[in-house]
C-alpha cells in the first residue's frame, strides 16, 4: 500500500497578516518554520521511506519541503517543483487583509469568494501590485486572473493523475508540500467530496496529513501526525 502524505506549508506572513495570498510568493513565519521542523521531525519518526517529493512554485511550500526534508536526513530525495501544485490565484483580492475585506463586502460575500466551490473572487487587474503575470517564473504561461476551488481542482488533478497517481500505483511513497485549496482539491478528490462539504474542510498549517491508498488509490487510512494540531478528516 503506498504512502501519500500532503503537508500545506507551515505559517505564512500573510496568513500571520490575515491577509489574501493566492499566488503572491511570501515567506514563513519563524512559527511557520518550527511547524515545518516538527513535521520533519514526525515524518523522520514514523519510519516511512520516501521515494519521491512533489511541491509547487512557491517560497513558503519550498522552505517547508526543504525544512522537513533537512529534519528527515533526506535533502537527496528527488524533487519535482511545479506551478500546478500553486495556491488558488485569488484574484483581485490578493494582498488584501480578510478583516477590511469583509468589513467593506460584508461576510457572506467574503465566505463565499474564500469557500464557495465554483464561485471566484473577483479578477486581478493586468499590472495590478500583486499581479505575478511577469514573474518570470511564469514566463509562457497562461497565468489565471483569478480562481475558484473549482478551477484550481480542474489545474491540481490533471496535474496529480499524470505525474503523481502513477507513482502511487506502483506503491511508491509520495510527499506533497503544497498549499491550502491546491490540497484542498487533492483532498476533494482522493476523499470523494461533496462540493458543499468540501468547502468546510480546513487543512492546518505544517501538519502532515498521513494517507493510506491501495492500488485503485482508495483511502484506507489517514490521519494528521500533529493529533493537537488535526482538524476533521473528510470521511472515506
Ligand atoms: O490567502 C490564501 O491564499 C488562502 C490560504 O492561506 O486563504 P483562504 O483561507 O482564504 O483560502
Amino acid at each position: 500500500m503506498a504512502k501519500l502524505v500532503l503537508i500545506r506549508h507551515g505559517q505564512s506572513e500573510w496568513n500571520l497578516q490575515n491577509r489574501f495570498t493566492g499566488w503572491w510568493d511570501v515567506n514563513l513565519t519563524d512559527k511557520g518554520v518550527a511547524e515545518a521542523k516538527k513535521s520533519g521531525q514526525m515524518l523522520a519518526a514514523s519510519g516511512v521511506a520516501f521515494d519521491q517529493a512533489f511541491v509547487s512554485v512557491q517560497k513558503r511550500a519550498i522552505r517547508t519541503l526543504w525544512i522537513a526534508l533537512e529534519e528527515m536526513e533526506r535533502t537527496w530525495l528527488p524533487v519535482t517543483k511545479d506551478w500546478h501544485l500553486n495556491e488558488r490565484h485569488y484574484g483581485g483580492l490578493t494582498g488584501l487583509d480578510k478583516a477590511e475585506t469583509a468589513a467593506k463586502h460584508g461576510k457572506d460575500q467574503v465566505q463565499i469568494w474564500r469557500r464557495s466551490y465554483d464561485v471566484p473572487p473577483p479578477p486581478m487587474e493586468k499590472g495590478a501590485e500583486f499581479d505575478p503575470a511577469n514573474d518570470v517564473r511564469y514566463a509562457g504561461l497562461d497565468v489565471p486572473m483569478t480562481e475558484s476551488l473549482k478551477l484550481t481542482l480542474e489545474r491540481v488533478m490533471p496535474y496529480f493523475n499524470a505525474e503523481i497517481a502513477p507513482l502511487l500505483k506502483a506503491d511508491k511513497n509520495i510527499l506533497i508540500a503544497a498549499h491550502g485549496n491546491s490540497l484542498r482539491a487533492i483532498v476533494k478528490d482522493l476523499f470523494d467530496v461533496a462540493d458543499d462539504v468540501i468547502t468546510g474542510v480546513e487543512i492546518p498549517t505544517g501538519n502532515p496529513l498521513m494517507i493510506d491508498l491501495d492500488a485503485d488509490l482508495k483511502v484506507k487510512s489517514a490521519a494528521y501526525m500533529d493529533a493537537d494540531r488535526a482538524t476533521e478528516i473528510p470521511s472515506f
